[in-house]
């Protein structure tokens, strides 16, 4: 049987056929589910996938963390559901309280684009298990509220505990407190990130396969706990 994984659509999401694609790519069966949609038709975990949910209004995210497919999600992510959220999914997943801090205007004020470099700090959580410690990969970068902020003792608890999942190497993008890249929840299986593993799984469109890794991961815990 092979594992289902699912990937929200909201009004404005832009990267969510990406993302089943990688889910396909890795190996799992990738599947749609809808923003008004509280059911989550029995999926193993869910990517919360980049975009403009809700056309950004308000603030990034603050829309989408209270639609229906959300309260279903947030409620099984604290029962142990691994879900990933990248870049617009990050925001949500902060808004939404499942993941600490906030993701503000990049510093320099401009939409940001480019290939980036990261380090993977942390591989003991359900996405990342399938890259070594100190692994750096490269992976698209675009968003125009990247920069990551929380107050000092959340972020000296994030680092302590080993909960910066993801640091920017070479350049700080965005003026991310620390050069945080992404961060997990206290039990590992919510993660969420700015950069974009969805658009680095396959060498014609690269940069690199480096993101693949993010998939195949969930896709192995998943097997090894069913
Ligand atoms: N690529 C994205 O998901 C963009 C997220 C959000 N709309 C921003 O500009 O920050």
């Amino acid at each position: 049987m092979t594992t289902r994984i699912g990937v929200v659509t909201f009004p404005g999401s832009l990267d969510d056929a990406d993302a089943r694609r990688a889910i396909r790519l890795a190996g799992g069966e990738p599947v749609a589910l809808w923003h008004r949609d509280k059911d989550l038709h029995q999926v193993d975990a869910v990517v919360l996938p980049g975009g403009f949910s809700y056309g950004d209004y308000l603030r990034c995210g603050a829309i989408a963390r209270f639609s229906p497919v959300m309260e279903t999600i947030i409620d099984q992510a604290r029962a142990g559901l691994p879900v990933l959220g990248i870049c617009n999914g990050f925001q949500v997943l902060c808004e939404s309280h499942l993941l600490p801090g906030a993701l503000t205007r990049n510093d320099h004020l401009h939409f940001v684009c480019r290939d980036q470099r990261l380090r993977v700090e942390n591989t003991d959580t359900a996405w990342t298990s399938d890259y070594a410690e100190g692994q750096e990969i490269t992976v698209p970068l675009k968003n125009g509220e990247g920069g990551y902020v929380a107050d000092e003792r959340t972020l000296d608890e994030l680092e302590a505990t080993g909960r910066v999942v993801f640091r920017y190497l070479d350049v700080n993008p965005n003026g991310s407190r620390r050069d945080i890249a992404g961060i997990c929840n206290e039990a590992g299986n919510v993660v969420g990130l700015m950069p974009h593993p969805e658009h680095a799984v396959e060498a014609l469109t690269g940069p690199t396969t480096d993101g693949l890794g993010f998939f195949t991961s969930v896709l192995k815990k998943l097997v090894a706990t069913s």
